[in-house]
């Protein structure tokens, strides 16, 4: 640390995610640049919504001064552009946290990722929110003087970065006298940059990106001086942006960039959303939402903290961030605000939790984002399709969270199937039931670690004999699901590698086939039973195989293999359910066994047991001795 002025000046190093992204930013966001003011007075806006919240308890906060707002202004001789506001602002700690590190887990992977795939693309970088570091996109040097609300004059920080050559590792942080509390960002502008030194420009994209914003945003007055040929800055400020809320305005009278640019700002994304819902619920509770759908997925959706949910405003004024009460988790790529009118202003988290207007108000934001869904997969299938590509894996948890809504969610389940044979998800439940074979009752599906595993699984050999769709899920949770999915509309579904087959399907000759292939195979099915002892629980002739000699099945109650093994894996008590091996009653392989010698048929069995167990996606308990005995078996075959 160094002394300056008596003042503690401390140099510090970014951490390396920072660095990383500063140079990305930089480098792939140069041809939007214009967007720094919107990032910055974005943060600005949320500064106030923050000091707001605090107040509500702590109304000593606001220092006497309760008017929060936003000031814009620029310099010309000395090149700068100033954004400054009167809210939260950040203790010297914050300052060092917020500024020079990125505490989001899963960053470094995120942007190795970037970093792996060449040159970044600048929609992917802007889905993670740069926010203040897009700043240097046309700064070479940004100074930043802030005082967290409520601490002493004394206690401000000068924080400055000056870049030179593409990203310069270090910052400064300086204690500074800072009597006024909140924010000021100075940005030192890039030599080719002077067009955003000007009044017209800057109000120009202040209208364009930041007209919704709630708290106002001040420029100071022009006047054109003749004598000069030129316009030049009065000491009076006057209000740039509208500033009323969106969301309160009538629909018809909100153009689609409106929507578009609010959407950037509450969910901090830099593409335009996927589609969006805006609905006023007048009644008992009344409330208006604005709920949009992101085009893609953020990295860390599938972390357990929730970030940019849904904002919480009561009659326009915000309250809350992230408000994740008023979602269910299943629900959590959705953005926007929820405006209620009933609810009081200086409500907390803690009140949330046992809220009969926040019960209702989820209700109806549930119905309506999955309404959303429904009219998307109806009418703009092609966005449905890509909706579902980003989030259908987190839509699916809905079929366990939320009951109330079980069918509903089921319908907007896409499926890859044997009917398509490709790993596209497209099919949905209702273009399986329309599918369905004379005679055939059930849903059938098949679980498996991939694709190419399920499409080549000896379970579904005869359905694909005989025509009947199969559904092929590879997801992870898709064996939690289907636990809680018994039926959809009637008809229950059912695993392929479960049970048996629906008798209806089978043709009154493979009956008959059947019956004399059990007669027939009685002695040989004791024999394999007798030769594979505990591995199995029976052994039984198949009607499901045409090809491969043999597979395992369980019997229709038990949970699935592939769910045994994910339990274990989890670390879980998987159930000890023991597999049943079936026959293929039409393979040549069983001439075979019925011919071997007491001491070839024991290796015969195991081999068949082995195989089944790999075809089914299992692990051997010794590979080794499985590829001894299958050389064995090659010589003396
Ligand atoms: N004007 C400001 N007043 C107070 N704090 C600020 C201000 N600007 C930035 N910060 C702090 O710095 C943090 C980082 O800002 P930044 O814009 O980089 O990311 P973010 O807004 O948290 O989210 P995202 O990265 O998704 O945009 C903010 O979360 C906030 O805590």
């Amino acid at each position: 640390m160094v002394e300056t002025n008596g003042a503690m000046r401390q140099k510090m190093e970014f951490q390396a995610e920072v660095q990383q992204l500063l140079h990305l930013v930089v480098h792939s966001l140069y041809s939007n640049k214009e967007i720094f003011l919107r990032e910055l007075v974005s943060n600005a806006s949320d500064a106030c919504d923050k000091l707001r919240f605090e107040a509500a308890q702590h109304p000593e906060l606001f220092e006497g001064d309760g008017e929060l707002k936003i000031w814009i202004d620029y310099d010309r001789d000395a090149r700068t552009v100033t954004i400054r506001d009167n809210g939260i602002g950040m203790s010297r700690e914050e300052a060092v946290a917020h500024l020079g590190t990125i505490a989001k887990s899963g960053t470094r992977e995120f942007l190795q990722r970037l970093g792996a795939e060449g040159q970044a693309d600048a929609r992917l970088i802007g889905q993670f929110g740069v926010g203040f570091y897009s700043a240097f996109i046309v700064a070479d040097r940004v100074t930043v003087r802030s005082r967290r609300a409520g601490l002493p004059a004394s206690a401000g920080v000068l924080w400055e970065c000056a870049m030179t050559g593409d990203a310069a590792g270090t910052f400064e942080v300086t204690e500074i006298e800072r009597p006024e509390r909140g924010t000021e960002v100075v940005l030192h502008l890039r030599e080719g940059e002077d067009e955003f030194l000007s009044g017209v420009r800057l109000r120009e994209l202040i209208r364009k990106y930041s007209d919704h914003i709630l708290w106002p945003i001040l420029m100071r007055k022009e006047r054109w001086d003749e004598g000069r040929g030129e316009l030049v800055k009065e000491e009076e400020w006057e209000q740039v942006n509208r500033a009323s809320a969106l969301w309160a305005r009538p629909k018809q009278e909100i153009a689609e960039e409106e929507y578009v640019e609010f959407y950037k700002h509450v969910a901090h994304d830099f593409e335009a959303p996927l589609s969006w819902v805006h609905a006023k619920v007048e009644g008992r509770h009344e409330y208006t939402m604005l709920l949009y759908l992101p085009q893609r997925a953020p990295f860390d959706l599938f972390e357990r903290t929730p970030r940019h949910g849904l904002k919480l405003y009561v009659r326009r004024v915000f309250v809350l961030e992230d408000a994740e009460r008023l979602l269910p988790r299943y629900l959590r790529f959705v953005r926007g605000v929820v405006d209620a009118a009933d609810l009081p202003l200086n409500v907390s988290r803690e009140m949330l939790q046992d809220s009969r207007e926040i019960e209702a108000i989820r209700a109806g934001v549930t119905k309506r984002v999955l309404g959303l869904l429904e009219q998307l997969a109806k009418n703009e299938p092609e966005k449905y399709a890509r909706f579902w590509r980003e989030f259908g894996r987190v839509l699916k948890e809905g079929i366990i969270e939320d009951p109330a809504n079980r069918e509903r969610i089921a319908a907007l389940l896409r499926f890859a199937s044997t009917h398509s044979d490709s790993p596209e998800e497209t099919v949905s439940l209702d273009d399986y039931l329309g599918r369905m074979k004379p005679g055939q009752e059930r849903i059938y599906y098949l679980t498996a670690e991939s694709f190419a595993a399920a499409r080549h699984s000896p379970h579904l050999e005869a359905f694909r004999k005989k025509g009947v769709e199969v559904l092929l899920l590879t997801d992870r949770i898709d064996e939690w699901w289907v636990a809680y999915l018994p039926e959809y509309k009637g008809k229950p579904l059912a695993s392929v590698a479960k049970g048996e087959m629906d008798a209806a399907l089978l043709s009154e000759e493979e009956k008959k086939a059947r019956e004399e292939a059990d007669e027939r195979l009685k002695p040989l099915l004791e024999r394999l039973q007798a030769a594979l002892g505990e591995r199995v629980k029976a052994v039984r002739v198949s009607s499901r195989l045409t090809e491969a000699p043999a597979c395992l099945v369980v019997e229709e109650h038990e949970p699935g293999m592939q769910l045994a093994r994910l339990l274990r894996e989890l670390g879980q008590d998987a159930p000890a359910h023991k597999p049943i091996l079936e026959l293929n009653p039409t393979h040549p392989v069983i001439a075979k066994l019925q011919a071997a010698s007491d001491e070839d048929f024991a290796e015969w069995a195991l081999l068949l047991y082995e195989e089944a167990l790999l075809a089914e996606g299992g692990k051997l308990e010794d590979p080794a001795a499985f590829v001894q005995r299958m050389n064995r078996l090659l010589l003396t075959a």
